[in-house]
């Protein structure tokens, strides 16, 4: 049948991998950890590349492509970084038949990729600041439990690496970014998070410090790393020679910053926005946030059914609301609300034979299944009020969730209950060993 068999409070594991399938999201791959993403995903990553492309746009960043590949020398480079990673890294070794006379690192991240040439296109300030960013696919051999969206092998994100003449130039930027990576967060998946700088013990240890915005799953109990921000400081500048003759003529190393969000970004919001009907999709990131279904009843009026659906669409269309109607013919109206639902689109608009003799269409909610009649002289502004009370109330409602999650402890034994009790911890910190 068309429902979930596992329900996400009971089995939230099980759940999760049935509803990404069943919601058309992901397909299993023949190798572990590795996922197909079907359409429904790509729409969804589009539609947020298409806002933080625009806003790195607006901040000179340039996008450009490095190659996947990374030579072995280049990847040592980097020693304290690398080698807590280096079972991670996937290697090529042969082509064909013959085994390569030195074998080839595939990227887990660029900053080795990408750091020989700043040396070499840095050299004057005026060279300064290089703001580069490149939308990629990274590899990365995980070991433990692989996830879709959360954990794989293989994802996409975009990774920014920019290079300044002085750190308060780096400092600026990296909290440009992480506003970024929390609108991306909280206006367009409708998910609260935490901005935050990481402790010393978990920093990205290539670098100087790191800020991150860190979401919350109240099923697991467990916070998640939504986006960092990273200032590297002078480390990798030191390590690659990325220096610069400054404006007294002295030789100075550049202060760098790397940044990335990844396509976690859509297991978080199908983990904290998901029911037992399958996924809730926030209507920014919906690539179909109205699907009109007709309702034809015996002898009634069908064409004019179908009409009403046809005009219906186009009339949100034209407003910039992404609808279809689903005239498929093999399927009962009952199962198409099913499946729908199942994908989560945010609004169901239903045209029967009552709505057409009065001139309405039925609204349904994905998010709490309310019902409304709106008039189609007044479908445009209806409709928009429902998604944009839709998108808030995915935001309000995650919020209360996370907020009621928060335990406040002052002692280990407090620390260890709040944690068994599946508690977003807010303890005082003092950062030493
Ligand atoms: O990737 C980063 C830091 C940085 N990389 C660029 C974008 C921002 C930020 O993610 C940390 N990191 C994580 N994971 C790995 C590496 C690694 O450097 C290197 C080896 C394999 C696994
Ligand atoms: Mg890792």
């Amino acid at each position: 049948g068309l429902g979930l068999t596992h329900k996400k409070d009971e089995n939230f594991g099980e759940w999760y991998s049935e509803v990404v399938v069943n919601g058309e999201m992901i397909e299993y791959y023949d190798i572990s950890g590795c996922y197909i993403l079907r359409p429904w995903t790509m729409a969804i990553w589009e539609i947020m590349q298409a806002f933080f492309d625009g806003e790195i746009k607006k901040m000179k960043i340039k996008n450009c492509y490095f190659p996947l590949f990374v030579s072995p020398t280049v990847l040592q480079k980097e020693k304290d970084h690398i080698e807590g990673f280096a079972p991670e890294v996937a290697w090529v070794t042969k082509s064909g038949e013959s085994d390569l006379e030195v074998p080839i690192a595939i990227r887990p991240t660029s900053e080795t990729v990408m750091y020989p040439y700043y040396s070499k296109w840095i050299r004057g300030h005026r060279d300064l600041p290089l703001r580069l960013n490149q939308w990629c696919n990274v590899v990365r051999w995980e070991f433990s439990n692989p996830t879709p969206f959360i954990r794989s092998r293989e994802f996409l994100w975009q990774e920014g690496h920019t290079a300044f003449a002085t750190k308060p130039e780096a400092d600026e930027e990296v909290l440009e970014i992480l506003e970024l990576y929390r609108r991306i967060y909280e206006e367009f998946l409708a998910i609260p998070v935490v901005k935050g700088k990481k402790s010393e013990m978990e920093k990205f240890a290539g670098g100087l410090y790191t800020t991150s915005v860190e979401a919350f799953v109240p099923n697991t109990g467990r916070g998640v790393q939504g986006a960092t921000s990273h200032c590297l400081g002078q480390n990798f500048a030191k390590m690659f020679e990325i220096n610069f003759e400054n404006e007294k003529g002295e030789k100075a190393m550049v202060w760098q910053n790397s940044w990335a969000y990844s396509t976690r970004t859509i297991g978080v919001m199908v983990m904290v926005h998901g029911d037992d009907k399958g996924l809730v999709l926030p209507p920014k990131v919906a690539s179909v946030q109205v699907i009109v279904v007709p309702v034809p009843y015996k002898d009634a009026d069908t064409q004019g059914i179908y009409d009403a659906c046809t005009a219906t669409v186009n009339s949100l269309n034209e407003a910039g609301i992404r609808a279809e109607a689903d005239f498929r013919d093999n399927y009962s109206p009952g199962w198409k609300y099913s499946h729908w639902e199942m994908k989560g689109v945010p609004l169901r608009i239903e045209i029967g034979p009552k709505d057409l003799a009065n001139s309405q269409v039925r609204c349904v909610r994905r998010d709490n299944a309310s019902k409304k009649d709106i008039p189609m002289a007044n479908l445009v502004e209806g409709v928009k009020e429902l998604l944009d009370n839709i998108q808030q109330s995915l935001f309000d409602a995650a919020k209360v969730k996370r907020d009621a999650c928060v335990q406040i402890v002052k002692t280990w034994e407090e620390f260890v209950d709040a944690l068994a009790k599946r508690k977003l911890i807010l303890a005082p910190w003092c950062d030493e060993e």
